[in-house]
């Protein structure tokens, strides 16, 4: 399993695998500046809700270290931790992690990187117990023994602190033999799908297929997977989920089929202070990520993009939001508080 990051402890160095260069190479981006956290972020050489968190976390560590070797006063540190947490804006999990260890900083570098660490193991932790949760379900709700999938962008270790979430589920049906296939969007324009889901189920030798992305609608509709799940990067109040531009499409496409729709997160990537979808920021990217293509212009001179990063599914139609506290399913209550029950 190839890890999104990883804390060195001697120089204090955030190690992260530099995404944008995955598949075909493998190369690390030794973090120890604010300046190239935030890069990082913002080029998606780090990338994904839960991996943004830990990130966030140890984060804090980096600019605590950097204030002390360069004399920042305290409102300088405060501003570029909040430098941070502003890297991205869709994924609640980014700020949240800052959020965790801001009030330890206090007590000093140490404190906030065991707090960070601490973070991180829960996250990986809580990813198991959604994925066994999430199986348990899959294989309840379509009676069936071997399901075929359908997935969007990507949810794995190299998204997360470890194991992945919609992936997850995916590794775990496949450890139980339960998993017969799985169709991985490419995930336009960024390719996640393409570059990293396929690279993480070519590792795990999980059977998998890539498709365009305006293939699934079909493939869902042609019966040829079982369920479709997604990970998130903020779940409002109500259960509306911000996840990777295309996912309202696979929604759609899978309540029209008559099959589960899945949204898998960490209960870190709910928002209780997010009413509804309607409140979520929508990152919007360059132009030349969609004008351009490994580098290679693909359209004309002089034309405009619209790139918005990630879309809003309404929580009626997702079949399960499955977290590690429990799984929320949709009800005829338009309770604004739904995801809320999750916390007894
Ligand atoms: C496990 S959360 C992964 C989540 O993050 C991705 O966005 P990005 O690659 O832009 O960070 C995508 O929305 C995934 O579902």
């Amino acid at each position: 399993m190839v890890r999104a990051l990883d804390w060195v402890a001697e120089p204090p160095t955030l190690r992260l695998i530099d995404q944008t260069r995955l598949p075909l190479h493998r190369e690390f981006l030794d973090v120890r500046t604010v300046d190239a956290l935030v890069d990082a972020i913002a080029t998606l050489a780090v990338r994904g809700a839960p991996a943004l968190g830990a990130c966030g976390a140890f984060g804090v560590a980096i600019a605590m270290i950097q204030a002390d070797a360069e004399g920042w006063d305290a409102a300088r540190l405060a501003s570029e931790v909040d430098r941070i947490r502003d890297a991205r804006p869709t994924a609640v999990n980014l700020a949240w992690g800052v959020d965790q260890v801001r009030p330890l900083m206090a007590d000093g570098v140490d404190a906030v990187v065991a707090a960070a660490a601490k973070l991180t193991a829960d996250d990986t932790a809580a990813n198991r117990e959604l994925s066994r949760l999430g199986a348990d379900w899959l294989l309840t709700r379509t009676g069936k023994t071997r399901l075929r999938a359908l997935t969007h962008c990507n949810t794995g270790a190299l998204a997360t602190t470890g194991w992945g979430t919609a992936y997850g589920i995916l590794r775990e049906l496949h450890e139980r033999g339960a998993l017969e296939v799985v169709y991985a969007d490419e995930t336009r324009p960024l390719l996640q799908g393409s570059r990293l889901t396929s690279f993480e189920l070519s590792e795990d030798g999980i059977p998998h297929v890539v498709q365009v992305d305006g293939a699934a609608t079909s493939t869902i509709l042609r019966g040829l997977v079982d369920f479709a799940v997604t990970g998130a990067d903020r779940i409002a109040a109500n259960g509306d989920s911000a996840n990777k531009i295309g996912t309202v499409g696979v929604a759609l496409a899978c309540q029209r089929a008559g099959i589960p729709f899945l949204i898998a997160a960490p209960f870190s990537t709910v928002d209780l202070g997010t009413a509804t979808g309607d409140d979520i920021v929508i990152e919007e990217r360059p132009d030349a990520e969609v004008l351009s293509l490994g580098g290679v212009q693909v359209a004309p001179d002089g034309v405009r993009a619209f790139n918005p990063a990630f879309d809003v599914t309404p929580h009626d139609l997702i079949s399960a939001v499955v977290t590690e506290l429990g799984i929320v399913e949709p009800d005829a209550a338009a309770d604004e508080r739904r995801m809320a029950r999750l916390l007894g």
